[in-house]
């Protein structure tokens, strides 16, 4: 029997196996030519990239040419976060910032794919209930988000939109730690969204007008090794991104996994120094789905603690996501309706933060 699962986004998928395989089916893509001077290089890369993008949906980005001075230190600042006791978390819990997925997201209060048993329901505990079959536990792992600020964007345009993030108290160099990694990825992002341009068969410089001020948000993550079975558990649930594109920094632990097509779990493996890039919903929308947004989840059973680091990057919350002009034609009209980034943004944030057991009523954003 095919499990089904409704997502966030609305889409309902399948799988008939809970087991994620090692096919090699996530392309590995040498950045270093995103950044050459030749226009023919770029376009080579972003021909590897539209592939990439409208089969799978992910793939890794090794050569980006970020140094991993950053990408070390945001994995260290990761870890001192994450250690800290409950209480100081809490002091930045993300339920006290209405509409903005900023702050910390504790362990165990999220169920990403919507799962309806959870552990925390005493019901569900009850004999005559539990034999209705598993329990099911919340999201195994505890995050901390962090928003663009336009003060820690060398290129910002505009200096007036207000900083949304909060920080913890008596933690030195973590919000300078995550910023200078948060800045590296900006400019990455803007020079990859131009090689996105070349991808969809567009001038270069097609989306420029959408980044100026874009939405850049990141996150890290700590998921500890659990016992329980995959049925039971997720370190986070079975989800696709919100915003245009997604780059995730993971470390050497694995856990990372991709649904394919055929509806098998791919596990995205480690390779080291490389980001691995997937496709996120409003860009799948933008493109009228010829780009991918591909599901994936994170199972940790590999006998150590994981961190990661995503960084989300979207085009400015001002602008309607207008479709681009080589995904629609009289044949194949537009399929969604049209709605500004922040529109949309805020639509799947409040979703999201809404699946919170931990949010009292006063709290829940909305
Ligand atoms: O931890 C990871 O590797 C991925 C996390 C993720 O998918 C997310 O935060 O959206
Ligand atoms: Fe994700």
């Amino acid at each position: 029997m095919p499990t089904v699962v409704t997502l966030q986004n609305g889409q309902t998928f399948s799988f008939t196996s809970n087991i994620a395989t090692d096919l090699d089916i996530i392309p590995v893509i040498d950045g270093s030519r995103i950044w050459s001077e030749s226009l023919e290089d770029r376009q080579a890369v972003a021909e590897e990239i539209r592939e990439a993008s409208r089969k799978i949906g992910f793939f890794y980005l090794v050569n980006h040419g970020v140094d991993e001075e950053y990408t070390e230190a945001v994995m260290r600042q990761a870890k001192r976060f994450f250690e800290l006791p409950e209480e100081k978390k809490m002091e930045v819990f993300t339920g006290l910032v209405p509409n903005e997925y900023v702050g910390y997201h504790p362990m165990e209060c999220y169920n990403r794919n919507g799962w309806k048993r959870q552990g925390q329901c005493a019901y569900w505990k009850d004999q005559k209930f539990a034999a209705l079959g598993l329990i099911r536990r919340t999201d195994l792992s505890e995050a901390f988000n962090w928003a663009y600020d336009p003060a820690e964007d060398p290129e910002a345009v505009d200096q007036s939109p207000p900083a949304v993030s909060i920080w913890p108290s008596d933690l030195p160099g973590f919000r300078e730690g995550l910023y200078a990694y948060h800045t590296k990825l900006l400019q990455l992002s803007r020079r990859l969204t131009r090689i996105f341009a070349l991808a969809l068969h567009l001038p270069e410089d097609f989306f420029d007008e959408y980044i100026r001020q874009p939405e850049a948000g990141a996150r890290i993550l700590h998921y500890p090794q659990q016992s329980a079975s995959v049925d039971e558990q997720n370190g986070i649930g079975a989800h696709t991104d919100v915003e245009c594109f997604t780059i995730v920094n993971q470390d050497e632990t694995g856990g990372l996994e991709v649904l394919s097509k055929t509806g098998a779990w791919v596990k995205a493996r480690p390779i080291p120094g490389s980001f691995v890039v997937n496709i996120a919903d409003a860009f799948m929308r933008q493109t009228n789905d010829f780009f991918v947004s591909t599901i994936h989840r994170v199972i940790n059973r590999n006998g150590r603690e994981r961190y990661s680091a995503p960084f989300f990057f979207g085009f400015d919350r001002a602008k309607p996501l207008e479709p681009v002009p080589t995904c629609v034609s009289a044949d194949n009209p537009m399929k969604y309706p049209i709605m500004t980034g922040g529109e949309y943004y805020t639509w799947r944030t409040n979703k999201q933060k809404q699946t919170n057991t931990r949010n009292t009523p006063g709290q829940r954003a909305n």
